[in-house]
């Protein structure tokens, strides 16, 4: 007859627990589960929390519900000692609480060690906490043959715990903010790592994940490398418990390339390779990103939707067939990596007019994330501009004057700009915002006639051959809609008000 080893008053608390583990942290069900945990005691915090590994672990809900878990743990520890057989459902949530327990409490061990790699320091004494991290877990599962972890399944979990930091980190490094709009995309990310189920992931998507393409959209200067940075070095990386080591160097397989910045032979030959002699110039033979990524690297294919015909039915048979052939060679070598690819244009549009082959948008849209632009998030919130600014007064001008900077700007932007204000050029136009605060004192923001956005509109105009006046007009009702009124149009246009209504309801 199987054994119940959980107290009966800690097993409802237990199961929830250990449904933390396999929640998506950046979703609102996790922060509910936590809540049901702790109830009175669960403390309500902004969702922007500064990673750092010793003051997350002193996050005050998770610390309590760090020693909830031991507390039944160490109760069911000893029941489980004495079992015979063990119930199924009371194993598996012990199972999890040990998870729960081991991850966290090993930590800050996991955050050096990818500090090191991305810093290209690599911590002295390495993955060594690998044994460490074995006897606590064997602490609690070898008590009983049931509970009992075989060692590959030891190595599998140092790896899975690992690659859950990596992500963790990773996403929060990246991305900065607090608003809704932030938050769901985290959450996307996330999916993206693990898919929506991550028990199903544990159990055996871990490394089938090469296969799946991920294809970011969102306009341009919203953080669409960021993602795929995110998501390319969170990939499941093994543990080899005979050698003690990672399979790679997480840090060294991320490969991008910007598609829109090279020409066609230029693109195969760093994508495929090539042999001596292929073309001029190709003196030796040399490996393409295909080739170095190997299996636990990505291939990111920035700006794809302003690749070339030819190039597009290169990457659609490589993604067909897994395999393809260096420039001068005829040996087919198989790709085993991951491919992520960007754009900032409407693919669906591109396919309308030709340009794109529908047959390779199929195959990229397996797994997709849009990235919101400024304007989007900056809506929902109104201290998330103050968050992001201070993020880039941060980098722009250092520890010293970040703050001091950020008061600045932030204060310039309220005045002059107003939360009207759509910021077309997205983040990267905030940090050249900041940037010019710094240095002159107020930003240009009507220089913005130069974006790309606007670039497009012209190009347009100049196909529908628009008069001074039209096209005036036209210039005129963009700053308008943007901007919300009149004034606001008058102040970028530098004329009287009555002019500028008078631009915008036309003037031919
Ligand atoms: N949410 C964010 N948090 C922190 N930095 C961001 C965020 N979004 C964008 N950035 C910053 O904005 C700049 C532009 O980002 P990135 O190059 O990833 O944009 P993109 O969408 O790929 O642009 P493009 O389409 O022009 O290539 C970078 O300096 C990046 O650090």
């Amino acid at each position: 007859m199987p054994q119940k080893i959980f107290v009966r008053d800690h097993w409802p608390l237990a199961q929830k627990l250990a449904e933390v583990v396999y929640c998506n942290p950046f979703e609102e069900s996790r922060w509910q589960l936590e809540r049901e945990c702790l109830g009175e005691d669960y403390q309500e915090r902004y969702r922007y929390v500064a990673p750092g590994g010793a003051e997350e672990l002193l996050a005050p809900n998770l610390k309590k519900l760090l020693a909830m878990a031991l507390e039944f743990m160490e109760a069911a520890r000893s029941k489980l000692a004495k079992a015979r057989q063990v119930d199924e459902g009371e194993r598996v949530v012990y199972e999890n609480l040990v998870h729960f327990v081991v991850y966290h409490e090993f930590m800050q061990k996991y955050d050096r060690l990818i500090e090191g790699a991305l810093a290209g320091k690599p911590v002295p004494g390495g993955v060594s906490f690998f044994y460490e991290y074995r006897d606590r877990q064997r602490y609690f599962l070898s008590v009983h043959a049931a509970t009992r972890f075989s060692p590959e399944q030891e190595g599998l979990y140092f790896a899975l715990y690992f690659q859950l930091r990596r992500a963790w980190l990773n996403i929060y490094r990246y991305l900065v903010g607090g608003s809704e709009a932030i938050c769901a995309l985290r959450s996307r990310i996330w999916g993206s790592c693990f898919t929506h189920d991550m028990r199903r992931y544990q159990r055996s998507l871990y490394n089938r994940m090469s296969d799946i393409v991920t294809l970011i959209t969102g306009p341009s200067g919203t953080g669409k490398e960021l993602v795929a940075r995110a998501v390319g070095m969170s990939r499941f990386v093994p543990f080899d418990i005979k050698t003690g080591r990672f399979a790679v160097d997480f840090s060294e397989a991320f490969y991008p390339l910007n598609l829109s910045a090279l020409s066609p032979t230029l693109i195969e030959s760093e994508l495929f390779g090539h042999r001596k002699g292929a073309f001029t110039g190709a003196l030796q033979d040399r490996e393409g990103y295909f080739e170095k990524c190997g299996a636990f690297g990505t291939v990111f294919l920035d700006e794809i939707g302003e690749t070339d015909a030819s190039i597009q039915v290169k990457l659609l048979r490589v993604l067909q067939t897994r395999q393809f052939q260096r420039l001068g060679d005829t040996a087919l070598r198989p790709f085993v990596g991951k491919i992520m690819a960007a754009t900032n244009r409407d693919l669906p549009d591109e396919i309308a007019a030709g340009s794109f082959r529908e047959d390779f948008y199929f195959r990229l849209c397996a797994d997709r994330i849009r990235t919101p632009s400024l304007s989007e998030v900056l809506s929902g919130s109104g201290a998330e501009i103050g968050t992001l600014v201070r993020h880039i007064a941060l980098k722009v001008a250092g520890p010293v004057d970040a703050e001091s900077l950020a008061e600045e700007s932030i204060g310039w932007i309220k005045q002059n700009l107003g939360s009207a204000y759509q910021w077309p050029g997205n983040f990267r136009e905030l940090e050249q915002c900041v940037r010019n605060i710094m240095i002159h004192g107020r930003y240009e923001a009507e220089d913005l006639g130069l974006s790309r956005v606007d670039a497009d509109r012209v190009k347009e105009a100049a196909g529908e051959k628009l008069t001074a006046n039209q096209l005036l007009s036209r210039y005129a009702q963009e700053i308008y809609r943007r901007g919300g009124s009149y004034e606001e149009t008058a102040r970028v246009l530098q004329v009287d008000r009555r002019t500028a209504k008078r631009y915008v309801l036309g003037v031919d």
